[in-house]
């Protein structure tokens, strides 16, 4: 696998990481921690969500990468909330197969 392929793995590890430790600097921390609950999260993906599909509907392509990475990092941020991790999202898809 190389770098660009293990991607998903390293940013769930950092992801895993900020959970742990709740560094005071961290965004991801700040998910984890917020008042609102997993509700921060939430309604992140939601307007991500809604920016994914404008930036569809405009046909832009740097802006549908844009916010489709930054669904996945949400994602992935919910997943460590729940307690669940990649393997799970990688069985779900397998099983489709
Ligand atoms: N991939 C991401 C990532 N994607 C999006 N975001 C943050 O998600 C937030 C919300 O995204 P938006 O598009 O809504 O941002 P915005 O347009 O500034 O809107 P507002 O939140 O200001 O309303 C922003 O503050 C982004 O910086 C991310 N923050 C962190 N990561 C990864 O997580 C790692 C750890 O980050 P920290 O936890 O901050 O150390 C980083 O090295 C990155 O790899």
């Amino acid at each position: 696998m190389t770098d660009d392929e293990a991607i998903l793995d390293e940013l769930f590890a950092v992801i895993e990481d900020r959970k742990e430790n709740l560094p005071e600097d961290s965004y991801t921390a700040s998910l984890f921690t917020h008042e609102k609950g997993e509700n921060a999260v939430l309604e992140k993906l939601g307007e991500e969500s809604t920016e994914l599909l404008l930036a569809a509907k405009d046909d832009d392509r740097e802006e549908i990468a844009h916010e489709s990475a930054d669904i996945v990092y949400h994602l992935l941020v919910l997943l460590a909330m729940k307690d669940m991790d990649l393997e799970d999202l990688r069985a779900a898809l397998r099983e489709r197969r």
